[in-house]
């Protein structure tokens, strides 16, 4: 029984499975806002069966990784949670400081590297994750993660306008080509924003490398953003599960070894 947790900026996510490795069998799953986390132990967690292991990756700093530990005494387990290294399960880093970046982008390249040698031979990737913050990273053929972008989400984006500026107030309006009222004009810019920062990165890579990467897209709002991307791209919502479930094989792999 291998729980899987995923802290970010908004919302937890997590997910039970019957095993730690990539492709074991999903028994539960849920979210959480962080100003509700306090109570999953009497809640969402309160009937799950004990898991063996845990680990997660946070973004949202230590306090709120502490109250997710609290949590977790409801069962005999000791989390672990990633953070972002020089090399984990294939991916090496190529931050100047790999410690600083973000595990949620770590793991989520993690996932799109297994997935991408899964379905064939090894290419560049395109991972984007959509949610309160936008990343667009890229990994060469060999599994090198080259860096990559951060945007402000479509919300963020949204509320800067809205309180930098004095009559940018309007309701959500639709995405299109030409907006012809603010309302349209605000959405469409935050839209094709991120849209753009995609296809840069697409074409970045390609000259960088010579090949077309797989694009994979995730978080929570990738299925908004999914009309509106002009590269070929998979929409995976697991894929920071994905990464998790690599992760821990690896490590039992690795400490079997030792
Ligand atoms: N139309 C849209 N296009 C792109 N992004 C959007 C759109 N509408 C909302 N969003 C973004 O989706 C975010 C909310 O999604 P959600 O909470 O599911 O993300 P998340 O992946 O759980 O975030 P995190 O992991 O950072 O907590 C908002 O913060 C906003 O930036
Ligand atoms: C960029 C976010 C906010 C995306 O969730 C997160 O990955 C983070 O806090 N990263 C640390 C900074 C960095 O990745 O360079
Ligand atoms: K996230």
């Amino acid at each position: 029984m291998f729980l899987a947790i995923d802290i970010g900026n908004t919302r937890l996510k997590w997910a039970q499975y019957e095993a730690a490795h990539p492709g074991a069998r999903l028994l539960a799953h849920g979210a959480a806002f962080l100003e509700t986390i306090d109570h999953l132990a009497d809640g969402e967690w309160k009937d799950l069966p004990a898991p063996t292991a845990v680990l997660g990756c946070c973004v949202a700093g230590e306090p709120v990784r502490h109250r997710v530990e609290e949590q977790l005494e409801l069962w005999d387990v000791s989390p672990s949670w990633v953070i972002a290294s020089a090399e984990e399960a294939g991916v090496t880093n190529g931050y100047e400081h790999p410690t600083r970046l973000g595990a949620d982008r770590w793991v989520a390249m993690v996932g799109a590297r297994w997935r991408l040698l899964n379905e064939g031979p090894a290419r560049p990737a395109l991972v984007v994750m959509i949610g309160t913050a936008v990343t667009v990273d890229a990994i060469d053929a060999s599994g090198r993660f080259l860096g990559g972008f951060i945007l402000p989400g479509h919300g963020i984006m949204l509320r800067a306008l809205e309180s930098g500026t004095a009559g940018l107030h309007v309701p959500t309006g639709d995405v299109c080509d030409f907006p012809a009222n603010t309302s349209d004009a605000l959405t469409s810019g935050g839209t094709y924003a991120i849209a753009g920062a995609i296809e840069r990165m697409y074409r970045n890579i390609l000259r960088h490398c010579g090949t077309e990467p797989v694009c994979i897209m995730t978080g929570g709002a990738g299925w908004k953003m999914a009309p509106y991307v002009t590269v070929p791209f998979q929409l995976v919502e697991s894929l920071i599960f994905d990464g998790l479930l690599r992760i821990a094989e690896q490590r039992v792999i690795e400490r079997v070894r030792r």
